[in-house]
């Protein structure tokens, strides 16, 4: 199990290339099984969730090439039933429910368990499948799905009590682009990589209206073809990155490359808000971010796009754990993705959390410990506090931030962080 060693104290510099979203390659990737024609997609980041989907993909029956960042994919002869082995490793492999659906019918796909986050149903996904004559039967911890009359288009409301789900509406709009009719999906998520996923289909011969906007309506068509596709920018990678210049960056700051600025606005007000320097490029493809000379502490609510993202909120604690004065970070679509608190606070950090709230009181500086990641973002918060820190700071079981950062030391080396990867 590999481990991250920081080196804290260096200030950063320079620039670095900002890789294609995780979250946009992960549903991309499982609508490629929608055709039986060659799909090529470009910028898939190499990251080991993406790695999970293309093994899935091959155990289904697709031939997969990759090399460097494009993937090929030919889902010429392919099987309903993804294998517990593999999809047990990944939430988001629940993807291939709606393009199963939509190709073959018919899928079987185990039960995703409970997330390090909090509590993760899948009650939204089964009924937007329900509701266009997907029959499921639950044994074994698999869901066993048919569909006796076909897919038949039909409108329905996916809002559920934490507001919209991304996936949830990603899988209803797979399965529909083959309905018969049409489908209207109402309190659909907005976020960009829905956006992208829509984009991905309507390059495939898909009829999609409203994605970005709270009602998309689906077209069913008899058929899909093969397409080549860009993946978007990960804003959440470079809004990390965003925050490790605000944190640690030189006065002229660091610069980060292929970014897409209209997906980082909430990352950027809060910076600023919290007197931070953060500039876009004219064509608002790279930005730059220095820290401020007055830093001050901010109130976060997570919420849907286009609201704060809640895979941003850790990284905020490592910036206001630094930060003179309060700050409070409320997380309202996962109230439990707080723990990556206590293991800051073995750095010194002074957190409070409680009913989904962290309560942030600035200290002057953090000291190295041994830490434990445990989830994706949470390590990524651990890097951060780590970059500033005191001494050099241990961090274990980094096989959370290899699911989602292309490469992150590499990266952090560039800038000139020193970060060491040792293999136990
Ligand atoms: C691979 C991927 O893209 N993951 C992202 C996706 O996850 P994911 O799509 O799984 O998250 P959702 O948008 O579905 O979750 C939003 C909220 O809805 C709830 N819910 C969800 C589904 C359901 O059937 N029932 C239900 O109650 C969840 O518990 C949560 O409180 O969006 C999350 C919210 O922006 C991000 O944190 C994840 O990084
Ligand atoms: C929580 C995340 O991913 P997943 O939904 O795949 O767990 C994330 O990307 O921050």
């Amino acid at each position: 199990m590999d481990k991250l060693i920081v080196h804290g104290g260096r200030k950063l510099s320079g620039s670095v290339n900002i890789s294609g979203a995780k979250n946009a390659s992960l549903p991309i990737l499982a609508a490629a099984l929608l055709t039986d024609e060659d799909v090529i997609i470009r910028r898939v980041p190499d990251v080991s969730d993406t790695n999970y989907m293309i093994q899935i993909l091959s155990a289904l029956g697709a031939q997969v090439e990759r090399s460097s960042g494009t993937v090929r994919i030919s889902a010429k002869d392919i099987t309903h039933d993804a294998p517990y082995e593999l999809v047990r490793k990944m939430r988001a492999s629940i993807c291939v429910m709606g393009p199963l659906l939509a190709r073959l019918g018919k899928a079987r796909v185990s039960l995703p368990g409970g997330c390090v986050i909090g509590d993760r149903p899948v009650d939204l996904h089964l009924k937007g499948l329900r509701a266009i004559g997907t029959v499921i039967d639950m044994e074994g911890g698999n869901m066993d799905m048919t569909t006796p009359n076909g897919l038949i288009g039909a409108e329905v409301d996916l809002r559920g009590k934490q507001g919209p789900t991304v996936l949830g509406t990603d899988n209803l709009m797979m399965a529909a682009v083959l309905a018969k009719g049409t489908t209207v999906i109402e309190s659909a998520a907005a976020e960009p990589e829905v956006v992208d996923l829509a984009n991905f289909l309507i390059g495939m011969g898909a009829q999609i209206e409203g994605a970005g906007t709270r009602r998309i309506t689906i077209e069913g068509v008899e058929k899909l073809h093969g397409v080549e596709h860009t993946i978007i920018p990960d804003r959440i990678e470079a809004g990390t990155f965003m925050v490790a210049g605000a944190m640690a960056a030189e006065k002229e700051g660091i610069t980060l490359n292929r970014i897409c600025r209209e997906h980082l606005a909430p990352v950027a007000e809060k910076l600023i808000e919290a007197g931070h320097n953060v500039h876009f490029n004219e064509a608002g493809t790279t930005v730059t971010v220095s820290p401020g000379a007055h830093p001050t502490g901010a109130k976060i609510v997570t919420a849907p796009h286009p609201g704060f993202p809640t895979d941003m909120q850790a990284q905020f604690s490592s910036l206001f754990a630094v930060t003179k004065g309060i700050s409070v970070i409320e997380d309202t679509i996962f109230p439990q993705r707080f723990m990556h608190c206590a293991e800051m606070g073995r750095m010194g950090a002074n957190i409070k959390v409680d009913s989904g709230t962290a309560v942030i009181e600035g200290v002057e500086s953090l000291s190295a410990a041994p830490v434990m990641a445990s989830d994706l973002r949470a390590s990524a918060a651990l890097v951060l506090s780590a970059l500033t820190a005191k001494g050099s700071t241990e961090i274990n079981r980094v096989y959370h931030i290899d699911r989602g950062y292309e490469h992150i030391d590499e990266k952090l080396l560039t800038l000139g962080a020193d970060v060491e990867r040792v293999q136990e």
